[in-house]
């Protein structure tokens, strides 16, 4: 029988219930009368007190060696890999990916954690020829000072890892906002930071309400840089709050990603990587594959492969090993995916399979819908443009390599793109033209390497890159020396 705990802030390195004296309870959207555990609702009294220990912290982890830091992020990592199946069990109590995703994505947690503690250790500038031939002239990094990090729910191991780790290592102090539904698991991975022995108020966590808690760090004078994932409408509004006040900031919101399938595509491949990119994790990535525009030499061959394997596709929760997909990780969620599957139907879409909430009484207490597959979308319908976040696919058919890149740029997102060709001059092209900020090629949209740099175009960032060594560039300032004797 599983018991929910209550889990506490972490401020000052200490656990400390929220000034409120309140909880909310965390609940499995795979069974929403299961409670997960109880997390914090914080007030601002709380923020105060961690961005006090964030800032108090600051000078003497920025005087550590790069090195030194790197020692205790790489014990993290150790705590979160000892914890692993507990964690990723968690994470599928709360959000519902499935257990090998949620363990899969813990160990990704473990590798950002390895190799951001490497990065104490590598190059953080370089020598510059001066002018002047008796002088030194370099760079140098320094860090931004107390950074807010402020997270979804749809990674919650990974996105709250990739941001805290690279701000650590460069010397930054952290207050950790994670997402509510998934504050539970957040909670785990700051019992693994404090494990790891970080100074006091070095990392700092302060569950409770976006509109209040996420809002005020934006605006907080002591927080120098703000990093974000979420919706764009959340994200504009962070961003807007952080430039007001001359803060940097660095935005990762939503996609609309599409897949094409050209008509020399491996059609086997494309199937599965439409089917792995668009419905693992229930849909819930910002990379996901959402709109598959397919050459119509091909279409009727692509959709009765597709068909015949999405109608096979199981759902149930996440922590049975028969389940293939999991349920929408809210209430919240589940019903903007219907009424944006309610919306395709009345502008004219066709269902081809799907549709409606899971089916069976093993799913009546979740929050399950079917996998979705609309064709008939053309490319100015609500779903074709708006990030729907589920486990929906619209397929669109198109004469041409030009048509289907066009119809692929024309949406306000530039996050994620692939394409199934053989061709190198339709590789070639596609890498051209395209809007996006991850160009893939035989592969599917989702998925990304923590070495490399991650991010979009147009409305998916704000422009800047996480993870891989791109993430100095937010987590610090350049410092350009001149010396002369
Ligand atoms: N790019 C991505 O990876 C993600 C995209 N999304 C998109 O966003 C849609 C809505 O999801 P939702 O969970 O509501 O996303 P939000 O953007 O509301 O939430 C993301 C984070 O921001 C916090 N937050 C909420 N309001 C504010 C605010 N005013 N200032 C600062 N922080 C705030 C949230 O807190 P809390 O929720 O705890 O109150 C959460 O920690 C999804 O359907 C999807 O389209 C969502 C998640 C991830
Ligand atoms: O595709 C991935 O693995 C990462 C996706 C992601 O960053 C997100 O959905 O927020």
């Amino acid at each position: 029988m599983f018991e929910p705990q209550t889990f506490l802030n972490y401020i000052g390195g200490e656990w400390k219930a929220a000034s409120s004296n309140m909880v909310e309870a965390s609940m499995n959207p795979a069974n929403r009368h299961e409670t997960v555990g109880y997390i914090q609702q914080s007030t601002l009294d709380d923020l105060e007190e961690a961005v006090g220990a964030a800032k108090a912290a600051k000078m003497g982890w920025r005087k550590l060696s790069g090195p030194a830091r790197g020692e205790f992020l790489f014990k993290a990592a150790n705590q979160v890999e000892q914890r692993l199946d507990e964690i990723a069990e968690m994470m599928t109590r709360e959000m519902g990916k499935t257990l090998p995703e949620a363990k899969g994505e813990t160990a990704r947690g473990v590798a950002i954690l390895r190799y951001y503690a490497g990065e104490g250790m590598r190059s953080i500038g370089e020598v510059i020829p001066s002018t002047d031939s008796a002088a030194l002239m370099f760079t140098s990094r320094a860090p931004l000072g107390v950074v807010g990090v402020i997270t979804p729910w749809n990674f919650p191991v990974a996105i709250p890892i990739w941001k805290m780790a690279p701000a650590l290592i460069y010397g930054n102090t952290v207050v950790f906002k994670p997402a509510q539904e998934t504050a539970v698991t957040a909670a785990l991975i700051m019992e693994c930071f404090h494990a790891a022995g970080l100074p006091a108020g070095v990392i700092n966590m302060v569950t409770g309400d976006g509109g209040l808690i996420g809002q005020a760090m934006a605006d907080h004078p002591d927080i120098q840089g703000i990093t974000f994932t979420g919706s764009n409408a959340v994200g504009k509004k962070v961003g807007q709050s952080a430039l007001a006040r001359g803060a940097k900031y660095q935005l990762e919101m939503g996609g609309k990603n599409p897949v094409i399938v050209a008509r020399d595509a491996d059609l086997d491949l494309a199937v599965d990587a439409t089917i792995s990119g668009g419905l693992k994790s229930t849909g819930q990535k910002c990379t996901a594959t959402s709109r598959v525009i397919v050459h119509t030499e091909i279409y009727e061959a692509f959709k009765t492969k597709l068909l015949d394997k999405v109608q096979n596709i199981r759902l149930g929760s996440g922590l049975e090993t028969a389940t293939w997909m999991g349920p929408l990780a809210s209430e919240k969620q589940y019903r903007t995916v219907l009424s944006y599957i309610t919306n395709g139907v009345e502008e004219g879409g066709t269902l081809l399979c799907g549709g409606g909430k899971g089916q069976g009484q093993d799913l009546e207490a979740g929050y399950f819908v079917e996998p979705t597959v609309f064709e008939n979308i053309s490319s100015s319908m609500t779903i074709a443009q708006e990030e729907i976040f589920g486990p929906v696919l619209a397929l669109m058919k198109v004469d041409s390599l030009e048509e289907a890149i066009e119809i692929a740029n024309d949406v306000k997102f530039g996050l994620s793109a692939s394409i199934f060709t053989r061709d190198i001059s339709t590789m070639l092209t596609f890498l051209q033209d395209i809007d996006a900020g991850m160009v893939r090629i035989n592969a599917e949209s989702a998925g990304v390497e923590l070495q490399a740099p991650f991010g979009g175009v147009k409305q998916s960032s704000s422009g800047s890159r996480e993870q891989g060594q791109a993430a100095i560039d937010f987590y610090t300032d350049i410092k350009t020396v001149f010396v002369k004797a």
